[in-house]
Parts: structure tokens; C-alpha cells; sequence
């Protein structure tokens, strides 16, 4: 298990040796991480790891205090405000509560992107919508309002949205929250159809390993600032480190204390104190 085992070549987007804090506190000290083109690529880690901190680099919104973070070979740090608003235009989002406009149709929420960017004919902005919503399944659901949704519906509906404007890299963040079995095996699917058929890149952050491990084709798994292991899926849970052990394996002790940092036990019970 290398830190960082793709061809750097290949890769979408390259971070070497990463360095954060955020409120006086160690986020990432010394990350390697590749995001290799044409995959689906895994971010899992412990609560407060740092994995929407990392999402919030790779898209230039956030910068660090050290490392390199090249996207589609530019380096971030390099890009004026016009060159990181380019480079977020061309990725796309798929956000946890779906964030659909609750005023519009399921259609005009698809199209809204278009709209807010180009004054487009409306028969080509039917012309981009429509097989965007053909390819999640919910074309007749065009003129649907986002209450007469399910929960997997409107994750469909927010994925089409989120591949109108046709991305070079696709963020799904935290995609399978909250799903039954039968849309999450659908957002599953969609995950790695669009992935092919559109030619994306795609991040998935995620904590539910069944479902990473039946679309990702690597994982990293970042723990305490530091990539704690990267691999394929059946690598990383064979893995036999304390933090694969832990965080793959569930098991409530390890790296990750039960206990939040605490005084000692017997002083704050005032034992120490009737002692002295
Ligand atoms: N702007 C900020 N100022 C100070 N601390 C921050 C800021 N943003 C994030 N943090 C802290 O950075 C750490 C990492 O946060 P982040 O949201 O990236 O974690 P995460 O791995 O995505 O967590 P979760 O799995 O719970 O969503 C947390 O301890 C968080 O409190």
C-alpha cells in the first residue's frame, strides 16, 4: 500500500506534501494524494478528518499553507480569480441534501445552470436537458415539483444537474446518506455508468464501505493529517494496519479513542483531592 501508487501522469488531480491548519489545528500535515483521470476515486476517513477540507482545496476555495495541488495540470496557487472561477466551472456537484429549488421543476432545476450561464434557444436547452434526465431514469419526471419526490429521486435529479454543463470531474459528497436499498443500488449504478459513458473523473466522500467498495477503484483513507493507507478496495480492507483495522474492520477502539480527551478520571471524581 503506497502512499501514492498512480502514475502521477495520469493523474486529474495531483497534491503533494499538503499542509493545513484551520483554527490553530493540524488538518493535513504532508498529504500525497493522486486522483487518477477516467476513475472513481474513494475519500473516506474518521469525522473531522479533513475530507470536505481536502474537496475545498482540490476545487481552489480553500488555500493551504503549504504543498502543490495541481488540477487538469494547473497549479492551483498559479491561477488568478478568473483561472480557479474556469476550473470550478468545470466540475460538477453532487451535494448530500441534493439542493434542488424547491420553486422549480425537476426540468428548470436541471436547466438552471445552463441558464445562469449563457442565454441559450430553449429548444437547445431541451436538447441538453432532456438526455441528461434519460440517463438518471427520470425524464418523466420533468414536470415534477422537488415535493413529489423520494429521497433517491431527488438525488437523481440534483445528479443530472450536476452533469448538464458535462464536467471533467464529478464530487459526490456523502452520495448514499439516507438511501433505501433499491436507490442506493441505483445512485451505485449511476455513479459508474455516467463515470463511463461521460468520460468523467469522479471523488466520492463517503463513510459506508459496502457501497464504496462496489463502485470505487481506490480508496484513500485519510487519518490524523496523513494518508493512513490508499489501494484498491479489497487491498485496503485486507489491510493490517491499526487505522484499516479500526475504520474498515468498525471496531470501536483503536486509533480513534472511545473516550474524547478528558482530565484524569479519579481527580475530576474528586478522589484525588479527599486523598491528599
Ligand atoms: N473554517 C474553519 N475554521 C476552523 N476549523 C475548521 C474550519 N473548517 C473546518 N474546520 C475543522 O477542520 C476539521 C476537518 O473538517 P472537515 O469538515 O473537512 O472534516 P470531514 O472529514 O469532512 O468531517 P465529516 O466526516 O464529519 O463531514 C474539523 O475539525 C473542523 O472542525
Amino acid at each position: 500500500m503506497s502512499a501514492v501508487s498512480t502514475s502521477s501522469k495520469d493523474a486529474l488531480v495531483r497534491i503533494r506534501g499538503l499542509r493545513t491548519r484551520l483554527g490553530g489545528k493540524v488538518i493535513f500535515d504532508g498529504v500525497d494524494l493522486d486522483i487518477p483521470r477516467g476513475g472513481i476515486t474513494a475519500v473516506m476517513g474518521p469525522s473531522g478528518t479533513g475530507k470536505t477540507t481536502l474537496l475545498r482545496h482540490i476545487t481552489g476555495q480553500l488555500q493551504p499553507d503549504a504543498g502543490e495541488i495541481v488540477v487538469d495540470g494547473r497549479n492551483l496557487a498559479q491561477l488568478d480569480r478568473n483561472g480557479l472561477f474556469e476550473l470550478r466551472e468545470r466540475i460538477g456537484y453532487l451535494f448530500q441534501n441534493s439542493a434542488l429549488l424547491t420553486d422549480f421543476s425537476v426540468f428548470e432545476n436541471v436547466a438552471f445552470p445552463l441558464r445562469q450561464h449563457a442565454r441559450l434557444p430553449e429548444e437547445l436547452i431541451r436538447n441538453i436537458v432532456l438526455p441528461k434526465l434519460q440517463a438518471v431514469g427520470l425524464r418523466g419526471a420533468a414536470e415534477l415539483m422537488p415535493a413529489e419526490l423520494s429521497g433517491g429521486m431527488a438525488r437523481r435529479v440534483a445528479l443530472a444537474r450536476a452533469i448538464v454543463r458535462d464536467p471533467m470531474l464529478l464530487i459526490y459528497d456523502e452520495p448514499f446518506v439516507g438511501l433505501d436499498p433499491i436507490a442506493l443500488n441505483q445512485v451505485l449504478k449511476l455513479i459508474r455508468v455516467l463515470n463511463q459513458t461521460l468520460g468523467l473523473t469522479s471523488i466520492v466522500v463517503a463513510h459506508e464501505l459496502s457501497a464504496v467498495s462496489r463502485v470505487a477503484d481506490h480508496i484513500y483513507l485519510l487519518a490524523a493529517g496523513k494518508v493512513a493507507a490508499h489501494g484498491g478496495p479489497d487491498e485496503l480492507v485486507r489491510g493490517d494496519t491499526d487505522w484499516t483495522r479500526q475504520f474498515f474492520g468498525g471496531e470501536a477502539d483503536g486509533p480513534v479513542p472511545f473516550h474524547y480527551p478528558a482530565r484524569d478520571y479519579a481527580s475530576d471524581l474528586g478522589f484525588a483531592k479527599e486523598r491528599a
